[in-house]
């Protein structure tokens, strides 16, 4: 069996840690924060991030990069998006030689764009460590809360890679009796659908809050999954990508569900929270927050049209409250619904205009 290696022990990366544990491979889950990697190493539990899980005795915590790193034939970033570059540059001197066989797959299971440069975290991965077409980054991204990912309950996911080979290696490493994985080649479309959808699901939550009811969140998914493939169009995804489980699978389950740290973030917000207090008051990380502000600026950047991600953003940038966004939505311009399949006719001009 092999010897695996999770970066980063929040909830999402304990639940993956015991997965593959669970599939009898040798696990180490690592912390940056050493306090707490004694505390679960000690106790086998994550209480700070989720409780009910227990480890299984396959998987060794440590705050120790070098331990972590140097041996593993897997590397699974499960950090914040904005992290993802720092731990990058972290684990950079316990790495192998490329040429060696003993090279890991990198993989990460992160959600989001990196603030500025707009980069999906693939591309992060692939600038600080140097990465080729031959050892390219896999994506684990879908519906997955996890919470019932450490309950047992049945999950779909998607391994995406350049490579079909390094996803399929994922796909085997990963997939248990309850947790399914599909893989992908459109690393561009699994990564951009499942950072987007954390704005939609932050806009859910806000006109939960605000009052609104279930033809307004039908609206808001439905809408929200035209403009998320405008963008992952625009930025090189293929469109049928966002049909799938990275797509409109995690759109729904987190759009629709208060395990959702994004939803509950912006139900917080609707219901009058400060802004400014929602993601600490969360004490987990809500990822939608960053993803709106680089989401709204790289639409700018492309000329994509995405009002109700520009909505989200007037919110949380206190320039709107949401009422008001939700009427300025409801009173733009008479439009007819474009097709998936009209899309690209829609963009062929945007792609002229980038070129100018
Ligand atoms: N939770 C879920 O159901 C899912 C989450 N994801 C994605 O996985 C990623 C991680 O989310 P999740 O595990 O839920 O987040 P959590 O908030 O539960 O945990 C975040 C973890 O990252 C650690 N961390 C924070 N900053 C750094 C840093 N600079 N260096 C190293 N570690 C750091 C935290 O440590 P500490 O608190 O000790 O500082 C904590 O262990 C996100 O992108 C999320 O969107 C994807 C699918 C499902
Ligand atoms: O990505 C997720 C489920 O697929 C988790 O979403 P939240 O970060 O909103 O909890």
């Amino acid at each position: 069996m092999a010897q695996l290696t999770i970066l980063g022990a929040g909830s999402w990366g304990s639940a993956l840690a015991m997965v593959l544990a669970e599939n009898g491979h040798e696990v180490t889950l690592w912390s940056h924060n050493e306090y707490h990697a004694q505390m679960m190493q000690e106790t086998r539990q994550n209480t700070r991030y989720l409780e009910q899980l227990t480890f299984p005795e396959n998987v060794t915590i440590t705050a120790d990069l070098a331990t972590a790193v140097r041996d593993a034939a897997l590397i699974n970033f499960v950090v914040p998006t904005k992290a993802i570059r720092q731990v990058a540059q972290q684990i950079k001197p316990y790495l192998k030689d490329k040429r060696t066989d003993e090279w890991p797959i990198i993989m990460h299971s992160s959600k989001g764009l990196e603030q500025k440069t707009y980069l999906r975290i693939s591309e992060v991965l692939t600038e600080e460590l140097n990465l080729t077409e031959e050892h390219p980054v896999v994506v684990l991204s879908g519906p997955s809360h996890a919470e019932e990912v450490a309950n047992h309950d049945v999950t779909a996911i998607t391994a995406a890679s350049q490579s079909l080979e390094a996803a399929e290696r994922v796909q085997q490493y990963f997939m248990t009796d309850d947790f399914r994985v599909y893989t992908n080649r459109d690393v561009i479309g699994v990564e951009t659908g499942g950072a987007l959808k954390n704005i939609i699901a932050l806009g859910a939550g806000i006109l939960a809050g605000t009052g609104y009811g279930d033809n307004a969140k039908a609206a808001l998914v439905t809408r929200g999954l035209a403009e998320i493939s405008r963008l992952g169009i625009a930025v090189g995804a293929d469109p049928l990508t966002f049909m799938g489980l990275s797509g409109v699978g995690d759109l729904i389950v987190t759009a629709t569900s208060s395990h959702s740290r994004n939803w509950r973030a912006g139900y917080q917000i609707g219901q009058g929270a400060p802004i400014d207090t929602v993601e600490e008051q969360m004490g987990m990380v809500v990822e939608g927050m960053a993803t709106t502000i680089a989401g709204y600026e790289v639409a700018q950047k492309l000329h994509v049209e995405m009002p109700i991600t520009t909505a989200i953003y007037e919110v949380i940038t206190e320039q709107t409250t949401p009422q008001a966004a939700i009427q300025q939505l409801m009173r733009r311009d008479k439009k007819g619904e474009v097709h998936f399949t009209d899309l690209q006719s829609v963009l062929t001009p945007l792609e002229q205009d980038k070129g100018e």
